[in-house]
This record gives C-alpha cells, structure tokens and sequence, in this order.
C-alpha cells in the first residue's frame, strides 16, 4: 500500500523536493494542495497519512501561517527535511531578458529575489500559488512578457528555459521543510524537539523559559514567536530543543517547564535532517 502525502504546490515545487528527498525509495502517493491550509486540512481528515510543508527560510525566516496552521489543526511534526533553494528566472524558450515585464512566483520566491528584482523595478510581480504552478502558468499562457521564478526541475517539466540561474539574493540559500502527521511519532534516534507555549504575562517570563534549557544543556535551535489572537502583545512561543523525550532527563525538564506556562504542548519528537545540506551549512559557518 502506497503512503498517502499531502504535498504543498505541485510537481516541480521545492516542497516536492523535499517530499521526495525524505520519502526516497518508499512507495508515496502523492495530492497536491495549492494552500497551505489544503494540505494541513488533508493530514488532519487523516485523507493523507503525512503531509510536506516550508516551514523556514535561511533568509526570510520562519513561514508563519504554516506554525500557526500545523497548532490550529492539531497536529504533529514527525520529521524535517533541508532544501537549497536555487531560484531560476524561467521564461518560454526565445524570450530574451528585454522582453519581460511580468514576473509569477511564490511569495517566498518573490521576497527571495528581492535584489535581483530592485534592477528590475519596471517589472510586474504577480504573488502565485507556488514557484511550479507559477511555471507552469508562464507555459499555459504563452506570453513572451511573461517569467516565473522557481527551480530547474520545473523549467524542464514545464518546458521553459533557464534564462538567467541563481538570483536569489543570499547564496546560502535553505528551506527547512516539517512532514506532518495527524498522530505523534516516536524513534529511538529522534534528537529533535518541537514545542509550543505561552508564558506567564509578566517581567522575565520568557527569560525564565529559555533558562529551564540552559541550565539543563538542552541545545535550542529555533525560536518563533506568533500573535495570539484575542490576546494583544501576548505570543504563542514555538521552539525547537535538541532531545529525545525517553530520556528521563529531558522529559524532567519539559514536565517541570510546563508547570511554569499557561499552555504548553509538544507537537513532535523526530530525527533532524542531518543531510548533506546541513553539512554544507556548518561548514560555511566556520
Ligand atoms: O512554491 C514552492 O515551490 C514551495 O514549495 C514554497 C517555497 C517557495 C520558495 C522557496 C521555498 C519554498
């Protein structure tokens, strides 16, 4: 039986890259979701067993709607996944560079761009759906004045040329990716750690949380903080901490920090990407 994924754009996205990086050599059947929402919706209705999603950029950061959807719907993050991001001026084959005046892409594929775009400023941007529909929009409308930004693999599946390579504004370019799941799962090997929690609304609160980690040598590797609705200037607090929670020290820890918040939820455990990209981002650190 092959494993239902929930995949965010279409063949072509980064997002499909990732789902095919993490799920090489399994047997996937994969439905697309134009919105975010589509695919959190299908991994909740359990219509998918798992679901891909960006969750964070090495140069935009964290994707926002994505945290606030994967707590909202109520599910768990059960694995990560690492994608350089090249992005590619893609146009219908012929078009020269002159001849362009609109350009389609993702929003995080337009934010992305954004240096490269500024030489451009007589240029038309058309936020789309995703970086591969957008492709495959330029193909269908056969407009020589029209390009989209997204990767090579969809300037070949949509039959468009690779004008101009690499204009992403930073080089070191990643996406980190969430697979998502309806129920948690737990591995001897997960080393990974992500939560979320509102603190207490007083002097020091936060303080106090990132302390229970540091005092425990628990490694925290992201912070995001998110509005609570209804709540102004109170934040939702996502966190990942390095950590396997069968180790009685570390669920000790996170017990003993949820006695100290007004919510605090774990929404997965699970093995980091440990993948070659990530490799290439600690050494490019020094
Ligand atoms: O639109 C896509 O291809 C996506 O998967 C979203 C996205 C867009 C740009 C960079 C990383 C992820």
């Amino acid at each position: 039986m092959p494993l239902n994924i929930a995949c965010f754009g279409q063949p072509g996205s980064y997002t499909y890259e990732a789902m095919k990086s993490y799920f090489a050599g399994k047997n996937i059947s994969p439905a697309y979701g134009s919105h975010f929402e589509d695919v959190v919706q299908a991994v909740a209705t359990r219509q998918a067993r798992y679901g891909v999603l960006p969750i964070e950029n090495s140069s935009t950061g964290g994707i926002t709607d994505v945290y606030d959807l994967i707590h909202r719907y109520d599910c768990c993050v059960v694995g990560e996944k690492y994608v350089k991001v090249e992005h590619c001026l893609l146009t219908l084959p012929g078009t020269k560079l002159e001849d362009i005046r609109e350009v389609y892409s993702h929003p995080q594929g337009l934010n992305q761009c954004r240096s490269y775009l500024k030489h451009h400023g007589e240029w038309q941007l058309h936020p789309y759906f995703s970086t591969s529909q957008s492709a495959e929009q330029v193909q269908k409308m056969e407009d020589p004045h029209i390009a989209a930004i997204a990767n090579k693999t969809a300037a070949d599946m949509y039959g468009l040329d690779v004008l101009v390579e690499h204009i992403n504004d930073n080089t070191m370019n990643y996406t980190r990716f969430f697979i998502i799941a309806a129920d948690m799962e737990q591995s001897p090997e997960a080393d990974k750690i992500t939560l979320v929690l509102t603190t207490q609304h007083r002097p020091g609160a936060l303080y106090h949380v990132l302390g229970y980690f540091f005092y425990n040598g628990m490694n925290m590797t992201h912070l995001e903080s998110r509005p609570l609705k209804g709540r102004p200037f109170e934040y939702f607090f996502h966190i990942d901490v390095m950590g396997n929670l069968r180790n009685p020290a570390t669920s000790r820890v996170l017990r003993n920090l949820a006695e100290h918040c007004n919510y605090f939820k774990i929404l997965g455990n699970y093995v980091s990407d440990q993948g070659g990209n990530v490799d290439e981002i600690r050494r490019h650190r020094g």
